[in-house]
Formats: C-alpha cells, structure tokens, sequence
C-alpha cells in the first residue's frame, strides 16, 4: 500500500534493535483515515471470505481492528487482553506471548464465550515482526477451533521472518507493507514488493 509506504518513509523513524518507531500515525497518535484506507485494503484482499469476527491483541491492534471492522459489514472486534482483570470471567483461553517491545512474556487471555467452533476469524494486528503475537493469537483460535480466514498486517519487517513462516505454513497473510531492511545508522526504509 503505497500511501503506508509514503508515511513510514516521511515519519517514521528507524531505532537501535530492529525497532521502527511510528508512533506519529499508527500505534501512539493514530491516523484514523489512514487506518480507513487500510480497512478497504483488507476489504479487497479477503473479499469473499465468510469473516464473522475480527480478532487483535492489545493493545496496538485495538484501533486498527476497530476501524476495519467498519469495512467488514461491522463484525465484532475482539481484543486479546495481556493482563489478568477483575472484569475477565468466566472460562478463558490463555497462552502465553514474549511482547517485542516491552521484552517479557505476557499471558493471551480471550474469554470462550467470545471466540467459537463457529467463528471465521480475521487476524489484524500493527506489526508482524517474528509472529510471536500472531502465533498466540493463531492458538487461541485452534482452542476454540474458530477457522483462521485471513491475517491483515499494517507493517511488516519481512527480515526478522515472522510473515514468511505464516506464509510458509499455508496462512492467508496480508501485510500492507513489508520491510525488506532498514538501517538505524542513516534511516533507511526499504521494501519488498
Ligand atoms: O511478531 P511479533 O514479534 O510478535 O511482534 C509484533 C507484536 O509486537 C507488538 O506488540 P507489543 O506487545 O510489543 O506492543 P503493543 O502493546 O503496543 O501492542 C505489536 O503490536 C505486535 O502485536
Ligand atoms: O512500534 C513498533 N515498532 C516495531 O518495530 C515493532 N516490532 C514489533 N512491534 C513493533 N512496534
């Protein structure tokens, strides 16, 4: 999606660690019309496919799962929570996922009653980076024996691998725009297309 493209090379900005920092636009300020024009791309790509809900994972995927349901004939959005709560009962399925940027396990928590055998589920998320939140979520999902339909990525970094074995694996997996590299050094964005 050039217009993603456009934006990560005119704000974003490349950081020590294999981190891209977007924050202007995508997962601290967000860019809601931008976040529109996303929803219609996974709209176009996953047409035709019997999505009845739309699964994330807090708390980076929440807006963007929100806005494309919009584009989904308004699908619920459930978002896998990372913490324990009062306010989570019932049963639950639970795993346990390492968080990029925050470096530590967290348990993946969606309550059943949320997620079902009958469900045909869309995965949206902001990154795809080694497919640790993916492959939670991609678990919850087989607990529940929900089908996975599809996976819609706003950025992935094609280089640490994550995207490839999702491919690899036999998932439908649309990233909106795939980092081939990128150099903290002197800022360099490249993409694979
Ligand atoms: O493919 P992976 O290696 O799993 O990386 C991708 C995940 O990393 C981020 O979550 P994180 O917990 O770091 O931040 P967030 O709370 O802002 O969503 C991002 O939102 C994805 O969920
Ligand atoms: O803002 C972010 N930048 C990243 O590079 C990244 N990788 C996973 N999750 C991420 N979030």
């Amino acid at each position: 999606m050039l217009e993603l493209e456009e934006r990560i090379r005119q704000q974003g900005t490349v950081k020590p660690g294999n981190v891209l920092k977007v924050d202007a636009f995508l997962n601290h300020q967000c860019d809601v019309a931008l976040f529109d024009a996303m929803g219609a791309a996974w709209a176009e790509h996953f047409q035709g496919k019997p999505i009845t809900k739309i699964l994330t994972i807090e708390a980076s995927g929440i807006g963007i799962a929100c806005v494309a349901a919009r584009h989904f004939d308004n699908v619920p959005v459930v978002f896998a929570k990372k913490a324990q709560s009062i306010n989570l009962d019932g049963e639950q399925y639970v795993t346990q996922v390492y968080s990029f940027t925050k470096q530590r396990e967290f348990p993946v928590i969606v309550a059943k009653k949320f997620l079902s055998a009958d469900d045909h589920v869309l995965i949206i998320d902001d990154f795809l980076a080694n497919g640790k939140a993916l492959q939670g979520l991609i678990e919850l999902c087989e607990d529940a024996g929900a089908t996975v339909e599809g996976i819609g990525i706003a950025i992935e970094k094609g280089f640490q691998g994550g995207g490839d074995r999702l491919r690899e694996a036999g998932f439908d997996l649309d990233s909106l725009a795939i980092v081939e590299s990128m150099d903290a050094d002197n800022g360099t964005v490249t993409f694979r297309h």
